[in-house]
């Protein structure tokens, strides 16, 4: 053994590789290209992306494995260490601008998600030809809203008795394209339905489209699913009907992330 060797295996010790054939590097490489993306996929929320879309709701995208259960009870525990909802009466918080830490990490696991499950929809696709660049309906968010900075700045954190539910609406102008809400605790149903041509006769279909959340579920809307279609919660009795049947309703909370539009 030369000097000069024997000094490298006394540093780096023996797996330095110097004797490892060309074959040999590739595969080991290999193995740790594979491992690395192993961690990267484990350090997703719960190591799982499972997206559904919606063929009549164009740019409305549903994950409802996002937040496992554990993830799920320490959101909770840090929503209500806020101390938001101490009085009874209080049944929503609004923050704009920098947002609490754990709605950053919220924040951090939403363009994660988004990421894995981009690379995902790539790899799948790849032989059909489809490309994911700008604006690509493959693509739970679009790129250009996905590398915004901040991906949000507005949080509004709304709780819900039972009974209790949210109007048809579209989001206000003054926030941009791109919203995402978090579900925790009762599982409801979301309606959703297309937004009324004001001119000329009326022939705007008025068929709502069930979206059921479960808590630690993620939904994302973007562009005609943000702008085109109203969505609302009703959970009056009779409503919350899933599958044939009447949902059991609890306390509900949801984390609303936007990105408020800039004025010029
Ligand atoms: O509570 C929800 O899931 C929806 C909230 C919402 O639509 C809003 O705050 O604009
Ligand atoms: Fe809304």
């Amino acid at each position: 053994m030369d000097g000069d060797k024997a000094l490298l295996i006394q540093v780096f010790g023996e797996s330095s590789g110097s004797e490892q054939s060309e074959e040999e590097e590739e595969e080991e490489e290999e193995e740790e290209e594979e491992e690395a993306s192993k961690i990267k996929y484990r350090s997703q929320p719960n190591g799982c992306c499972c997206w559904e879309r919606f063929d009549e709701i164009k740019g409305l995208w549903l994950c409802t494995d996002f937040l496992s259960p554990q993830r799920q009870s320490s959101l909770l525990f840090a929503v209500q260490n806020e101390g938001w909802f101490s009085e009874a009466s209080h049944n929503q918080a609004m923050r704009f601008g920098e947002l609490p830490s754990w709605a950053m990490e919220l924040s951090d696991s939403i363009r994660d998600v988004v990421v894995a499950s981009s690379y995902n929809v790539h790899d799948d696709d790849m032989e059909l030809g489809i490309s994911y660049n700008g604006r690509n309906e493959a693509s739970p968010f679009p790129s250009d809203l996905l590398w915004r900075e901040p991906l949000f700045d507005q949080l509004i954190v709304n709780l819900y008795h039972p009974g209790e539910g949210i109007c048809a609406h579209v989001d206000l102008m003054r926030f941009e394209d791109g919203i995402a809400i978090v579900s925790l605790e009762s599982p409801c149903v979301m309606h959703f339905s297309q937004v009324e041509e004001t001119t000329g006769e009326s022939t705007a279909n008025t068929t709502k489209i069930p979206v059921y959340l479960t808590p630690g579920s993620l939904i994302l809307m973007s562009g005609e699913a943000r702008y085109m279609w109203k969505h609302e919660i009703n959970r009056k009795p009779g409503f919350q009907q899933w599958k044939g049947q009447e949902l059991q309703q609890s306390r509900r909370i949801s984390i609303t992330l936007r990105k408020l539009r800039q004025v010029e």
